[in-house]
């Protein structure tokens, strides 16, 4: 296929304390979700003078690909466009068209599939098509690469490099927790979130060779009467001090980055609450500009300029849909009845 840029579609971040209410409000417009959420989450931005690393990972990571496009002659102008801040989609979109782009191939930041990490990235660049018109230019989204050897190759390094720290004699017994966002019931009842989820966690412990692992879920936004997905990390932490554990791993796989919800909900919450139990706490890496990571979308890149390169995937599923199918992620809120 004839793609002539590559556009990174990401979550966007505030950059000062003044940025912070107003991104939380587009995070979460049209979600069910409490005021006092939203401002509970302003704090933790707050905490690190309002600036969220995301947008600078994203530039690192912009950069990285640069090179490695470059170094393997792929001939692409790499944009970037967030859904929840600067810079916003659709300005990408319009500077893309005014550039004479016509048909981008989509990198989202998002790995595992739902309908806030797929189906919503895809929404939100329809709409900016919509407003900029019949010229603006068609977007096709990468597959995702949860279970891509590249991905999968990094966090078991990342895991490997934890299980390196805890004293040989312990080694073995380290509970590894995997975490992911958690998302309402009602959202992963309708697509694969867990399913890659267990996998990914299931391919990178066989590859570590460590089985001792399980998967939880962080930075839980709902009402108390919505159910989302559990465990949370915290809860599980203190069930396996009152077990008798000595050493956690915290892996991130459900994200690329160390972003905000990494360095509070894990780095600061759960770190202090395995402190508070007397657990040792070790947080493992996340892709971020590893090379391996960055060479995988290099290689889902060429899969997809040349349609003859084998596509790679590792475990039992195959590789993913390139073209997600209409009922992809579907997510129909149940919204609290009026009055
Ligand atoms: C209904 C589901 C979700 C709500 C509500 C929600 C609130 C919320 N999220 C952030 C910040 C981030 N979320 C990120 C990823 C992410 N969020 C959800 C779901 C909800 N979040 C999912 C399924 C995912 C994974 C898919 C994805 O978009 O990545 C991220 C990371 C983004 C990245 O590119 O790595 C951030 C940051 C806030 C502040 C918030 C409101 C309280
Ligand atoms: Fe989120
Ligand atoms: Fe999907």
């Amino acid at each position: 296929m004839k793609y002539d840029a590559l556009l990174v579609q990401s979550f966007g971040g505030p950059e000062g304390p003044d940025e912070v209410i107003p991104f939380l409000e587009n995070v979460l417009r049209g979600r069910n979700v409490p005021r006092e959420r939203l401002l509970e989450v302003a704090e933790h931005y707050q905490h690190f003078g309002g600036v969220s690393p995301i947008n600078q990972q994203n530039r690192d990571l912009i950069a990285a690909l640069k090179v490695e496009l470059q170094t393997h002659g792929i001939d692409l102008p790499v944009y970037w466009g967030n859904r929840n801040w600067t810079p916003y989609l659709a300005d990408t979109l319009a500077q893309m068209e005014a550039d004479g782009v016509q048909h981008a191939l989509v990198f989202v930041t998002s790995v595992f599939s739902s309908y806030s990490g797929c189906r919503q990235y895809r929404e939100d660049i329809a709409k900016a098509q919509a407003e900029i018109g019949p010229g603006a230019p068609r977007c096709d989204k990468i597959r995702t690469y949860y279970n891509h050897p590249g991905f999968i190759e990094t966090m078991t390094a990342c895991v490997q490099e934890s299980l390196d720290q805890i004293p040989a004699e312990r080694r073995a017994a380290a509970e590894l927790v995997f975490t992911a966002h958690s998302i309402p019931i009602g959202m992963s009842d309708n697509c694969n979130y867990v399913k890659q989820l267990n996998e990914s966690c299931r391919l990178v412990s066989e590859a570590t060779g460590h089985a001792n692992w399980r998967l939880v879920y962080q930075s839980r936004s709902g009402p108390p009467t919505q159910p989302w997905l559990e465990p949370d990390v915290c809860d599980v932490i203190r069930e396996l001090a009152a077990s008798g554990a000595k050493d956690v791993i915290v892996s991130p796989i459900g994200f690329i980055s160390d972003h905000m919800e990494v360095l509070f909900d894990l780095d600061t919450e759960a770190k202090d609450t395995a402190a508070e139990v007397g657990l040792n706490f070790i947080r493992s890496g996340t892709a971020g500009v590893r090379p391996r990571f960055i060479q995988m979308i290099r290689e889902l890149i060429e899969e997809r300029l040349n349609p003859e390169t084998p596509k790679q995937a590792l475990g039992t599923f195959g590789p993913s849909h390139d073209f997600c199918p209409s009922d992809c992620c579907l997510y129909a809120p149940q919204r609290p009845r009026p009055g």
